[in-house]
């Protein structure tokens, strides 16, 4: 990275690799005008931060607090509104602020949803996933982060639990008394506010009974612990979703060296092949019209474990046979793309909860009482609330399985045909606090099985890059799944259950109908298979540069300028979802950032 050169270098550099960049001659010396040259000045950023999501706006509010560093954030998608912001509404129909992206079809998975393949679902708008999630704020086991490398090997730069709290702790602002009073792991005054929903119903007490009932204790599940029925925390604020746009973002945004720019994909990263070093990006608003931003210190992907990669192998950084099957000049042989994880779980298991009436005019009220006070039904998200953490084996003390719990309201002539498809069950019609059905999903938290994203095959550079995810590929995966639905179906035998007359809904499963036991689960697993759309590892941090494509500092291996901060840099899993991780990568990359470069007060002063 060029970071010894004064501005005027910079910009005379800039020039002339915009000048080569970009076709036609609208920047040629020859031609130029004079605004374009104040086009090109404002092309050039100190750093620049590709994806506004989830990471990327915390990154933009932690590096533009430097005033003499000047910081470009690029959002492919627009920015969110308050059809976002209302818990009660399922973000399953976000169509419009999503990539809508597949798997690919596979023998093991998902082979009775459409087109064998599962939706894997994340966000496109400023704010990106964190728009778009379910706003659980869970943040995995003690035992997860310190495996993510080999133990004491880097001291305090490592991804050690004791080494990361602090990051979770930086941004929280938690507004639970009874959580806070545990110090160790929680606080107040970050721009992340969570907490529990204050709004319950008749069933989300009786679902808490019944697990309660099976052996579980109602703890907090940020604690390490191995077992539990958790009443979830949210990333919420006066009961409306907090995005890292809301909570991050917004305000700041009127830093005078901070620029967003939303609407824009960004299709390279343009690198000096010779000093291997990054330079900039190109990025589009219009199909095929490339602009330039140039970075005098660094650029930071933050697009997630898919977009990441596209963007790589278009940049010619992945693994090299790819790439040239794809005729793209090869600038790095990493293993981009490779290590793919997503947590998985089945449909199928769902329980009638009998007569429930719900009223439109009951629902439309409770919108107005939303907008209006922010209370009611709507400021919950129903039965989604309840979890429940699973050890299933011996070893490390940490759960294998979350019994996630959903709410979904079925005509009831349609339960009157006997047999609905496990699509209908999972189709949410009316908001998520009212419902007659309640799905239960087992979430295998940390997946043996791993896949690959490639780039699309005729259209690597528009088309939808190729998810080979593998969900279920290996067998022990699916026999954790299976022993889980076991334990999810002991809630039936419970006094709770038995006594509101909680049964198993009469659901279609077609072609399993015929099965009986683990075996009628073991192909119910494979057909309704659901992505659970939490992808990371595809750029995984590691010192081995042939697994791993980032080192501990997020640094991209062999690359200078080019750091990557987000879910895509987790080697595995951890035993909860992963927006909170996210976020800790997020603050975590920040600091390091930020101490690299002020430490170093030479490129931090010369280059302003
Ligand atoms: C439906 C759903 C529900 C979930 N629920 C939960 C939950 O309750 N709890 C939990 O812990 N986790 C949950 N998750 C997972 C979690 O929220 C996300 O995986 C996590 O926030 C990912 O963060 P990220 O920064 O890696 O990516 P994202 O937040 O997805 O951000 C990437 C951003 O980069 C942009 N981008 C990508 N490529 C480009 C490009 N080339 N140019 C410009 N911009 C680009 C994208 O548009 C996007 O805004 C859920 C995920 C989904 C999809």
């Amino acid at each position: 990275m060029v970071k010894l050169i004064s501005f005027l270098q910079v910009y005379t550099w800039t020039v002339l690799l915009v000048a080569t960049l970009v076709s036609g001659d609208l920047f040629s010396k020859a031609t130029r005008t004079k605004a374009d040259d104040r086009d090109l000045r404002n092309s050039v950023f100190d750093f620049i931060i590709v994806g506004g999501g989830t990471a990327g706006c915390i990154l933009a509010n932690r590096l533009s607090a430097v005033p003499s560093w000047k910081i470009l954030l690029i959002e492919a998608g627009d920015d969110e509104n308050i059809d976002y912001d209302i818990p009660g509404v399922p973000t399953k129909d976000y169509r419009p602020i999503l990539w809508n992206y597949r798997t690919e079809r596979t023998g093991f998975s998902c082979l009775s949803r459409p087109g064998g393949s599962c939706e894997v679902r994340t966000g496109k708008v400023l704010g990106g996933s964190s728009v778009t999630n379910d706003m659980k704020y869970t943040r995995g086991s003690k035992v997860d982060y310190d495996g993510w490398h080999s133990a004491g090997a880097l001291g305090s730069l490592d991804w050690k639990f004791a080494n990361v709290i602090d990051f979770f702790k930086a941004s929280e602002d938690n507004g639970d008394y009874d959580i806070l009073l545990n110090s160790m792991y929680h606080s107040r005054g970050g721009e992340m506010h969570v907490q529990k929903f204050k709004y319950a119903d008749k069933f989300i007490e009786m679902f808490t009974s019944a697990f309660t009932e099976m052996g579980l204790r109602s703890l907090d599940i940020n604690t390490n612990v191995a077992e539990a029925v958790v009443n979830h925390q949210f990333a919420i604020s006066n009961n409306t979703r907090l995005s890292t746009n809301s909570a991050f973002l917004k305000p700041v945004r009127h830093r005078k060296n901070l620029v967003v720019i939303t609407g824009a994909t960004v299709t390279k990263i343009v690198t000096d092949k010779q000093e291997k070093t990054v330079e900039g990006i190109l990025y589009e608003i219009e199909k095929g019209k490339e602009h330039p931003a140039y970075a005098k210190r660094e650029v930071i992907l933050t697009g997630g474990a898919i977009n990441n990669v596209k963007l790589l192998h278009m940049s010619g950084i992945g693994p090299k046979a790819d790439l040239i099957k794809h005729n793209i000049s090869v600038i790095l042989d990493l293993p981009v793309g490779l290590n793919y994880q997503d947590q998985v779980t089945t449909g199928g298991l769902s329980f009638s909860l009998g007569e429930v009436i719900v009223s439109e005019s009951t629902i439309i009220n409770d919108f107005k009482n939303w907008f209006q006070s922010r209370n009611g039904p709507l400021a919950s998200r129903g039965i989604n609330q309840v979890s429940a953490f699973i050890q299933l084996y011996e070893g490390v003390n940490a759960p294998d399985v979350e019994l996630a719990l959903e709410g979904n309201f079925v005509r009831t002539d349609k339960f009157m045909l006997n047999n609905i498809s496990v699509h209908i069950s999972e189709e949410i019609n009316f908001p998520l606090p009212y419902y007659n059905l309640v799905n239960i999903y087992p979430i295998l938290l940390r997946p043996k099985s791993k896949g690959k994203v490639m780039l699309h095959k005729k259209n690597p550079k528009y088309g939808r890059p190729v998810i080979q995810a593998n969900l279920l590929k290996e067998t022990e995966d699916l026999v954790t799944l299976v022993d889980s639905i076991d334990i999810a179906l002991q809630l039936l035998v419970t006094k709770e259950m038995k006594k509101a007359e909680i049964k198993l809904a009469p659901i279609d499963l077609f072609p399993c109908d015929r099965l009986r036991n683990r075996e009628q689960w073991n192909c119910i697993s494979r057909h309704y298979t659901k992505a659970m759309s939490n992808p990371i590892g595809t750029c995984q941090m590691g010192e081995n540069k042939t697994i791993s494509v980032v080192d501990y500092e997020l640094k991209v291996h062999g690359l200078e300028g080019l750091r990557i901060a987000d879910a895509s840099v987790m080697p595995t899993h951890v035993r909860g979802g992963i927006f909170a991780p996210t976020m800790m990568i997020a603050e975590k990359a920040s600091n390091i950032i930020l101490k690299d470069w002020k430490e170093n007060k030479g490129y931090y002063y010369n280059t302003r």
